[in-house]
């Protein structure tokens, strides 16, 4: 083996336009970026105030930009698969070899899934969780920053894969025996096995960090059962994540030894089984959509009660559903396999158990809709997503329960069917979920509101393209056709298919929409600035801090006796209260220990997929001296003086006294 391991000039995909193409403007994107940084002298604050940064807000800033930059990426190869389908009817071959195809779903459903939607749902608890529960940060904010770093890697390491060497051809779920050494001998699983593996670390320790920090950080007075929704839904979230990602990791690690040296986990020879990995792979791979489902429940039900006015209608209700949903989210798995050879009994046990999900998800559709009755909604664009939400995810639901019919199951599993549902509740549910909060929660971040009229716009770009785009597949499905083909030679299957690729571009013009929004209400910030910290007149802790809150959150604990502890403070004038003291504040410093070691532990993942193992050892060294460093000095904090909090919290107060007159 040479010195790059099997890595060679070959290993480029010279001979692939599209890609190379592709990789022309990344990298003209990416060194305009860079020469815009310079030009502006920014590296520096980049490095320092934001790459090592502890500050939970920060850190849910940049999961939030990694989220949108993924979001460009899964959604070209979206669009890439529809066109192809179009271009592909009758027989044609379109514009994509199956490999090539085969490469793409496999990209964009995993860029979707992991590098989309975890890390967008994984930014808004970031940014929200610690103000809601009145703390000064997450309980290890060292550990936060690992945790971005971690998946930002495994971000990256997929990426690269588009450059060099090819990304796994095996579908989302990478099933053995394809994904073995035999029958997938390139680098692409590799790819796969290590993007997933890193940054799946990096979403454990988010889960344990934000448990504790949901446990021990909470502002003084506030009960458990007085924790804000949002809070209570991600809290379950984290719940699954503690016990799911665990499964992902082993079971990868599994397919490692399989690939890596030999072992027979996965392969009839030698006694292994590959439905072994198929249960395990649901067992994490269920669970991980209420993962992505569940903080979106808890967004909307903030939403609703905001822009109401009123108190969410069932607020004990709403925590029990929730964990009702993630302990049944356990106990389904195995409907993503009833066609696999369990005796009908135990389908039948699966398929009840799936069905049940449906009574604590539709008591949460009832207790939105009881908000609601009798409010005065007001139609903002965070209300707009959840009312697209509650009429399209119910959709997404019903066609949910009809596959957990293992009869009707047989016939539509692996169809275009289980394509429209699960896009259904993803979009439908998770993504227009994050848009919502995205949207309610981006003045407390940046300090400036989203311009109201481009956000509509690309509501309804969202809405009615999704329609457009998946529909169709429910028909298609019952005609037939199944997931994951290339091109396809049946007539009456055309128009549908035409169809969603419609569907697809006008989804398309949302997503510029979005970024045109972001552009321009960038552009006009000083007309939407965020005087008083509170612009929709919240009921929960983030709103009574300023916009963007300190660095410190709160300069004195906040005192909690009520659910909505901030509309309980307003009422009894105890909000935007002066104070003649202050208490210094104890404060993490920030550090670049998490992204040296993640940088680290991507030349490891890097050099594990090429076979290069010099670096493999350099890389795993080098973030395990990182790590004794870190662990070794005591440098870890600082103090924030009492006249300086006074001097920040005094310019707040001023401003908000202004804006309130
Ligand atoms: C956010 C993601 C998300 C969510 C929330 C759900 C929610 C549900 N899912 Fe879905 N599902 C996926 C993402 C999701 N799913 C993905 C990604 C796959 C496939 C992956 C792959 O193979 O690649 C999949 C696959 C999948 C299958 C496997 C099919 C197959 O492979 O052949 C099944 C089968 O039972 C199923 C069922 C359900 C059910 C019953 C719900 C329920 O939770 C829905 C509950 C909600 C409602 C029912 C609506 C609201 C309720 C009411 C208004 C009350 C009244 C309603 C009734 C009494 C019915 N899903
Ligand atoms: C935004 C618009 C989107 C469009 C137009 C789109 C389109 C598609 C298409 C065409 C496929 C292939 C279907 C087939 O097998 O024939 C697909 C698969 C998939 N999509 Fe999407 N998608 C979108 C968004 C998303 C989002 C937001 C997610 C998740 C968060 C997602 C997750 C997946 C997954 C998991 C697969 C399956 C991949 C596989 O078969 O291994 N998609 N999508
Ligand atoms: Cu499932």
């Amino acid at each position: 083996m040479s010195f790059f391991g099997n890595l060679t000039l070959e290993s480029i995909p010279y001979d692939e336009p599209i890609i190379m193409v592709t990789l022309a403007a990344v990298a003209m994107i990416g060194v305009s970026i860079a020469a815009l940084i310079t030009k502006y002298k920014k590296w520096g604050v980049l490095w320092n105030d934001w790459f090592t940064s502890v500050d939970h807000k920060r850190l849910g800033i940049m999961y939030i930009v990694l989220a949108l930059v993924m979001l460009i990426r899964g959604f070209s190869d979206a669009i890439m698969m529809r066109t192809q389908q179009a271009l592909a009817t009758n027989g044609a071959a379109g514009y994509l070899p199956p490999e090539h195809y085969d490469q793409i779903f496999t990209a964009h459903g995993i860029i979707m899934i992991i590098f989309m939607a975890m890390p967008f749902m994984i930014g808004l608890m970031n940014i929200v969780l610690p103000l809601q529960i009145g703390a000064r940060d997450v309980a290890f904010p060292f550990l936060n920053n690992l945790s971005f770093w971690l998946t930002a890697s495994g971000a990256l390491l997929i990426n690269i894969s588009l450059g060099l060497g090819e990304f796994a051809k095996t579908g989302w779920v990478a099933y053995p025996p394809l994904s073995e050494l035999s029958f997938s001998p390139g680098v692409g699983v590799d790819y796969y096995i290590w993007a997933l593996q890193i940054s799946g670390i990096g979403t454990t320790l988010t889960g344990v960090n934000f448990i504790a920090t949901v446990l021990k950080m909470r502002a003084p007075g506030m009960k458990l059962m007085q924790m804000p929704i949002f809070t209570w839904t991600c809290t379950w979230a984290n719940i699954l994540i503690v016990a799911s990602f665990p499964i992902l990791t082993a079971v990868l690690g599994m397919l490692t030894l399989d690939r890596y040296l030999g072992f027979h986990f996965f392969t009839n020879d030698g006694g292994g089984n590959a439905m072994m990995y198929i249960n395990l792979f649901w067992a994490w791979g269920h669970p991980e959509v209420y993962i992505l489902i569940l903080p979106a429940f808890g967004i909307f039900s903030e939403v609703i009660s905001t822009f109401t006015s009123k108190r969410l209608f069932g607020y004990k209700s709403m925590i029990w559903a929730s964990g009702a949903i993630s302990i049944l989210g356990f106990v389904v798995w195995l409907h993503h396999f009833f066609t696999m050879g369990s005796s009908a009994n135990v389908n039948a046990f699966f398929g009840v158990m799936t069905m049940v999900i449906a009574v604590p998800t539709g008591v949460k559709l009832f207790n939105w809709l009881f908000t609601i009755y009798r409010g005065r909604l007001r139609l903002t664009v965070p209300v707009l997503w959840t009312l697209g939400f509650m009429t399209t995810f119910t959709i997404g639901g019903m066609t949910g329960v009809l596959l957990a019919l293992p009869g009707a199951d047989y016939v539509l599993h692996n169809s275009l069917f289980l394509i429209a549902h699960f896009h259904n509740t993803i979009i439908g549910g998770a993504v227009f979920g994050y848009f919502a909060g995205f949207a309610y929660w981006f003045p407390k971040a940046m300090g400036f509101k989203l311009n109201e009229r481009l956000g509509k716009a690309s509501f309804w770009c969202w809405q009615i393209g999704f329609y457009a785009a998946f529909m169709p597949l429910y028909v298609l499905g019952f005609m037939g056709m199944t997931r994951r083909i290339s091109h396809t030679d049946n007539p009456a299957w055309n128009f549908w298919i035409y169809f969603a690729a419609v569907g697809a571009f006008i989804i398309f013009i949302g997503i510029i929409l979005q970024f045109v929004q972001l552009y321009v209400s960038f552009r006009d910030r000083e007309q939407n600035l965020d005087t008083t910290g509170d612009p929709w007149n919240g009921h929960t802790l983030e709103w009574s801090t300023s916009s963007p809150p300190q660095f410190y959150n709160f300069a004195k604990d906040p005192q909690v006796s009520d659910i909505d502890s901030f509309t309980d403070m307003k009422e009894k004038g105890e909000a935007y209260q002066r104070h003649d003291s202050y208490q210094p504040i104890h404060m993490p410093k920030n550090t670049s220990s998490g992204i040296l070691m993640a940088l680290g532990i991507t030349a490891a993942g890097f050099a594990a997929i090429w076979h290069i193992l010099w670096l493999a050892i350099a890389g795993m060294l080098g973030a395990f001296v990182v790590f004794l460093f870190r662990a070794y000095s005591n440098d870890h904090d600082y103090y924030v003086q009492p006249d300086e909090i006074a001097r920040i919290e005094n310019a707040h107060l001023d401003k908000v006294a202004r804006g309130l007159t």
